[in-house]
């Protein structure tokens, strides 16, 4: 079955997940066309369908051009953490929808599944993982609520948002199509993908 379209709402704010090195690929993971134009924008402009506000998360603001709103890290830690984190520092009265650059799959489908199902009671409401138990992580939609007991996590030497989420109260969704899950690290899997899509 389908989901429906969800309306913008003004208490969700959009993460483009960017700030990462690609060190395996070996060049910007954001700015690989999948769908037409580079992966940050394309996720940003799937984002801002539902999201009230839209950032980019980055490590320095240079990398990111000023109308796609770059959300630098604010932390010293190198993981997507940081870009979580960063981003409930920024406002942590608002849910965040946090989708990584390197999942070329994740559709406007996908999205509203997260959003029709949303349980605010919970820390998040995430995909289970292609293991069938855990929470992937990165593609997420993050309530207000997760914002002081993450930063607890990372104060106290947590590094791994899926370690996180383990430890917490979500909701676990399967995906509207599994192909969301694949991912996209190097220049091998990139490859293999164009030659089969
Ligand atoms: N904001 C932010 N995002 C990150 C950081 N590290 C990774 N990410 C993002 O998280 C997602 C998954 O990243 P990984 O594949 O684990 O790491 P990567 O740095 O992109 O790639 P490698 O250097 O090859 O490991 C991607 O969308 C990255 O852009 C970080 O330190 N800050």
């Amino acid at each position: 079955m389908s989901d429906t379209i969800p309306e913008m709402n003004p208490a969700i704010y959009g993460l483009v997940l960017a700030g990462g090195r690609s060190s395996r690929m070996g060049r910007d993971k954001g700015l690989i066309v999948y769908n037409d134009k580079p992966q940050r924008e394309y996720i940003a402009d799937l984002l801002r369908k539902f999201c009230a506000q839209v950032y980019v998360s980055c490590k320095t603001r240079e990398y990111i051009p000023a109308e796609l709103n770059p959300l630098p890290d604010q932390f010293e830690l190198e993981s997507p953490l940081n870009g979580i984190l960063s981003a409930f520092r920024k406002n942590d009265t608002v849910a965040w929808l946090t989708v990584p650059v390197d999942m070329p799959y994740v559709d406007e489908a996908a999205l509203a599944c997260l959003l029709n199902h949303r349980d605010t009671n919970k820390m998040a409401t995430c995909f289970v993982d292609s293991d069938g138990k855990h929470p992937e992580p990165l593609l997420a939609l993050w309530e207000a609520r997760a914002a002081a007991p993450l930063k607890k996590y990372y104060e106290s030497g947590g590094i791994s948002p899926r370690e996180f989420l383990k430890q917490q109260n979500i909701l676990l969704l399967q995906p509207p199509d599994k192909r969301i899950y694949q991912n996209i690290n190097t220049p091998d899997e990139l490859n293999d993908f164009l030659n089969k899509s």
